[in-house]
């Protein structure tokens, strides 16, 4: 069997690390936000500790439930998975489209080179068996997006199977403790992206756009091994960031590079699992979870009521918070033509891969795609990433999560850490609680931060050297956001911020301060313990903050012991 020709195409540039949002962190469990017909709070989710799960009373059935999600993750690639046209977002429409995306007669599929290895680096990534061996075929369906009137997919024998992907949730106090599970991966298959219906409401017409048609996807299926959405929306979100790590998509949701159909049942433990919903085309973190949500307890409910769940596929309105049936091609999933459905791909044929010790001797490596290669050239995944940053600086994990989740803040991170004798813990304090703040406030990424990475070594060397306080470094800190191009020590020596060096006028200033307030002097003597605070508050406020509080301290203290 020969294998079919690959057409070379550069690598796409993606190594940015995800934007993760993180509002759904502290989702409410199942049996919360319901808000269709059944009562509400009659009856409990076996749930994950980590969720909000109400107290199941005496007499009542206990509901598990169980989702398993189907990813769909544009490819990073130049151009499309069987023909030459590209690959860009937001292209006026119809201008990336050949004949063979058109489907007119005569035209063949030409494999993309790089989406095939873009699923066998995902593949070894997530842990699967790489087939040497996989199979195209077409599903049918009739769509005005869909040109050729079925998709090429891989139905029977996939490029990868049997993988696992590791999420971590942060629970209990404060989100401290990070407990780590593990969603077993079924499948990965390459497949073909639709084209777009545009709706047009004012002039009642659909558009078509088939700029995404043929576009290479990755559909990763996972086992419904979680059971809420704050489960599906962290694996999402962790496999975003690998796929990132990877380069072999972009995974942006905002986008629409990456979409998740969840599907969703609930049944009593010990008992076989229920028939499942699908809500169609997710593309974002949150609403995955509200949506999943949602669904487990509208079907809780519906049984509670004495009514069928039916296998149907239905899409989330985020207007409403509900889900709702699909009336489009997507809402029948009745596959009783189910062998009309799928027929092999006659244009195409076994997809063959090999390892170094299958290579054909003399085969063209331009012709061939060998997965030992691949595998070493895999870069560093997430979890070793954030492992390493907690071994090297001593950090918390969940400040290991926060470095990667957000675009360009790692990076940032090391810059600093480069540039900087502060300690790393110092370090990861000012750029995740203050520098990211400053951020989120203005709606910035971290890449249009007036401040860069040398500005805030430089700043925090100055703290380092005991030149400023902290309180005056935060002051800096302001500053440097509003005029961009002064550095710090510039801000320091305009607004004379310098630490006090003069301790004798130090002594002067602490004697005054006791002389003014002999209430606090004598508390302090009668052993309270706020007392001796408040005077070094006194202190750093006739001084504008420009004493080190640890100095202050020890004059107060021999001051008062004299
Ligand atoms: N009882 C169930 N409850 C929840 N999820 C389920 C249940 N049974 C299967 N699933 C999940 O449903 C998904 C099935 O995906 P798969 O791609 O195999 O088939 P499909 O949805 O029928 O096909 P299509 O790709 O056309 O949507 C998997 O993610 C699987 O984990
Ligand atoms: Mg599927
Ligand atoms: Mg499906």
């Amino acid at each position: 069997m020969a294998a079919p020709m690959l057409r070379g195409c550069c690598l796409g540039r993606c190594w940015a690390l995800a934007c993760i949002d993180s509002s759904s962190r502290h989702g409410r469990g199942a049996a919360t936000g319901f808000t269709s017909s059944g009562k509400r709070g009659q009856s409990f989710v076996a749930q994950q500790p980590l969720l909000t799960a109400q107290k199941s009373r005496k007499g009542e059935h206990k509901w598990a439930a169980v989702v398993g999600l189907e990813i769909h993750a544009q490819i990073a690639s130049n151009s499309k998975l069987f023909s030459g046209s590209q690959v860009h977002f937001a292209a006026p429409p119809n201008s990336l489209v050949s004949f063979f995306d058109a489907s007119l007669p005569g035209t063949l599929p030409v494999l993309n080179r790089r989406c095939v290895e873009a699923a066998v680096m995902t593949g070894l990534a997530l842990n699967c068996h790489i087939n040497k061996k996989s199979l195209f075929d077409r599903k049918h369906y009739f769509y005005a997006d869909l040109p050729a009137g079925y998709q090429i997919t891989q139905q029977r024998l996939p490029i990868a199977v049997n993988g696992s992907l590791a999420y971590s949730v942060c629970v209990g106090k404060k989100w401290r403790q990070v407990i780590t599970k593990t969603v077993r991966i079924k499948q990965i298959q390459l497949e073909q992206d639709s084209g777009k219906s545009l709706h047009d409401e004012l002039r009642s017409q659909t558009l078509i756009d088939l700029n995404r048609a043929g576009v290479g996807l990755l559909e990763v299926v996972l086992e419904p091994d979680m059971s809420c959405g704050e489960e599906a929306a962290t694996a999402v979100r962790e496999l975003q960031l690998i796929l990132q790590a990877l380069g072999t998509s972009q995974a942006n949701m905002a986008e629409g590079q990456l979409r998740v159909d969840a599907n969703i049942s609930v049944h009593h433990p010990g008992e076989p699992l229920g028939v499942r919903t699908e809500v169609k085309n997710l593309n974002s973190a949150r609403f995955l979870a509200r949506a999943i949500d949602y669904e487990i307890q509208r079907q809780i409910n519906e049984l509670e009521n004495g009514c069928e769940i039916l296998n149907e596929t239905r899409s989330f309105d985020y207007k409403l918070g509900c889900t709702v049936p699909m009336r489009d091609k997507e809402g029948k999933q009745d596959y009783r033509w189910l062998l009309l459905l799928f027929m092999p791909e006659p244009n195409l044929p076994p997809l063959l891969l090999y390892d170094t010790a299958s290579l054909p001797a003399g085969a063209d490596p331009q012709q061939v795609i060998n997965i030992d290669r691949i595998q070493e050239q895999l870069p560093e995944l997430p979890s070793e990433t954030r492992e390493k940053l907690i071994q090297q600086y001593g950090i918390l994990p969940e400040h290991s999560f926060a470095l990667l989740n957000e675009v360009g803040l790692l990076e940032f991170f090391q810059n600093v850490i480069k540039e900087t004798r502060a300690e790393p813990k110092k370090v990861t304090s000012w750029v995740l609680n203050i520098f990211l703040g400053f951020l989120k406030q203005r709606n910035l990424a971290v890449n249009e931060s007036p401040v860069t990475p040398s500005v805030l070594a430089e700043l925090l060397n100055l703290l380092d050297r005991k030149v400023i306080s902290s309180a005056a470094a935060k002051q800096v800190f302001e500053e440097l956001w509003r005029s961009k191009g002064k550095t710090p020590s510039q801000i320091v020596s305009e607004r004379k911020l310098e630490l006090m060096q003069d301790e004798e006028a130090l002594e002067r200033v602490c004697h005054a301060v006791m002389e003014g307030h002999p209430q606090v002097v004598m508390d302090t003597k009668r052993g309270n313990p706020r007392a001796i605070n408040k005077l070094i508050g006194l202190v750093r406020k006739v001084t504008h903050n420009r004493a080190d509080p640890t100095v202050i301290k020890e004059i107060l203290e021999k001051q008062l012991s004299s």
